[in-house]
C-alpha cells in the first residue's frame, strides 16, 4: 500500500507548519500582478505561486473554479499547476467541491484521485450534500491511491449555516464530522486520510452545536484567515484542542503580495508565524 496521505500531510505539517496556500487566480489579481485574464496569464501566476512557496508551506490549494472559467485551456493550466506542484514537492489539494450520485461520483474519483489521471492531486475537496455515502468511490479510491479528502462540514460563507446548521444537537454539520471520524478508523496514527472544511470564520458554532472534532484524528482544512477576516487567534480560539489538526488556508490574503517572489515568500512566512504563535 501507498504511503496514506494523512501521514504525508502529517509530515509536512511537521516540517513546515500548519499553512496551506490557495492559488485562487482571479481576474483582479490576475490584473494587479500584470497578466492578461487569459491562460497564458494563469499560467504565470499559478506557476510563480508554486515557485514561491513550495518550500514554505504544507499544502497549496488550486482553486479550481479559476481554472475553469478559461475552458479546456485553463484545465490544462490547472494539470500543469498540479504537476508543478508535484515536481516541487509540495502536497496539493484540487478545490474542486465536488459532489453527485454514487455512480457519477466514481468518475469525479477517477479525476481527481486516481494514479495517472492528469488531473489527479494529492487530495480533493468533496460536497456531502447528497449524503455522505454518495461520497464512497471517492473514499475507497483515495485510500487505494495514498490520496485524501476533504469534506465540506462547517463552511466560512455565513449562508452555510441555513444548511449545515439544520437539526441542533443533531446538526448536519454533527452527522458529517461523525461519518468522518467512522471513516478515519481504517487509518493509522496519527491522522487519516479524511479531512473536514471548517471555516475559520465559524466563531462559536463547534460548541454551539455541540461538536468534538477530537474523534475526527483528519485534518481540518480551515478557510478564512486573510482576506475573509478570521486571524490566528481566531483560529486558535475557534478550535481550542484540536488545534494541532487544523491546515489553515489563505488564498487572496497572500497572493496579493504577487508577483514578486520574495514578496509571497515573506507573506507566507509571516502568515505562517502568526500560526506557529
Ligand atoms: O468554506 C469554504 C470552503 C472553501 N473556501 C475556498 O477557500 C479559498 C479562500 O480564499 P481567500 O482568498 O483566502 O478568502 C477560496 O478558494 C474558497 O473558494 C472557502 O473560502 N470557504
Amino acid at each position: 500500500m501507498p504511503e496514506s496521505f494523512g501521514s504525508r500531510l502529517s509530515a509536512a505539517m511537521e516540517a513546515r507548519g500548519p499553512l496551506c496556500v490557495g492559488i485562487d487566480p482571479h481576474p483582479q489579481l490576475l490584473g494587479s500582478w500584470g497578466l492578461n485574464d487569459d491562460a497564458a496569464g494563469l499560467e504565470r501566476f499559478s506557476l510563480t505561486v508554486v515557485e514561491a512557496v513550495a518550500s514554505l508551506a504544507a499544502a497549496v490549494k488550486p482553486q479550481v473554479a479559476l481554472y475553469e472559467r478559461h475552458g479546456s485551456a485553463g484545465m490544462a493550466v490547472l494539470e500543469r499547476t498540479l504537476a508543478a506542484a508535484a515536481e516541487a514537492g509540495v502536497l496539493s489539494i484540487a478545490d474542486a467541491k465536488r459532489g453527485d450520485i454514487g455512480s457519477t461520483m466514481a468518475a469525479y474519483a477517477d479525476a481527481w484521485l486516481r494514479d495517472g489521471s492528469s488531473l489527479a492531486a494529492d487530495s480533493v475537496t468533496l460536497s456531502p450534500y447528497l449524503g455522505f455515502e454518495s461520497l464512497r468511490p471517492a473514499l475507497d479510491l483515495a485510500a487505494e491511491h495514498g490520496r485524501g479528502v476533504f469534506v465540506l462540514a462547517l463552511t466560512s460563507n455565513p449562508e452555510g449555516r441555513s444548511v449545515q446548521h439544520v437539526g441542533g444537537g443533531d446538526s448536519v454539520a454533527r452527522r458529517i464530522v461523525a461519518a468522518a471520524a467512522a471513516e478515519n478508523q481504517r487509518y493509522e496514527e496519527p491522522l487519516g486520510s479524511v479531512g473536514l472544511v471548517v471555516g475559520a470564520t465559524i466563531g462559536s458554532a463547534l460548541g454551539d452545536l455541540d461538536i468534538d472534532l477530537g474523534p475526527v484524528r483528519g485534518p481540518i482544512l480551515a478557510p478564512g484567515l486573510g482576506a475573509q477576516g478570521a486571524t490566528p487567534s481566531d483560529l486558535r480560539e475557534t478550535f481550542g484542542q484540536a488545534y494541532p489538526m487544523v491546515l489553515a488556508t489563505s488564498s487572496r490574503g497572500i497572493l496579493a503580495a504577487g508577483p514578486d517572489i520574495a514578496a509571497l515568500q515573506a507573506a507566507t512566512r509571516e502568515t505562517l508565524g502568526g500560526l506557529r504563535g
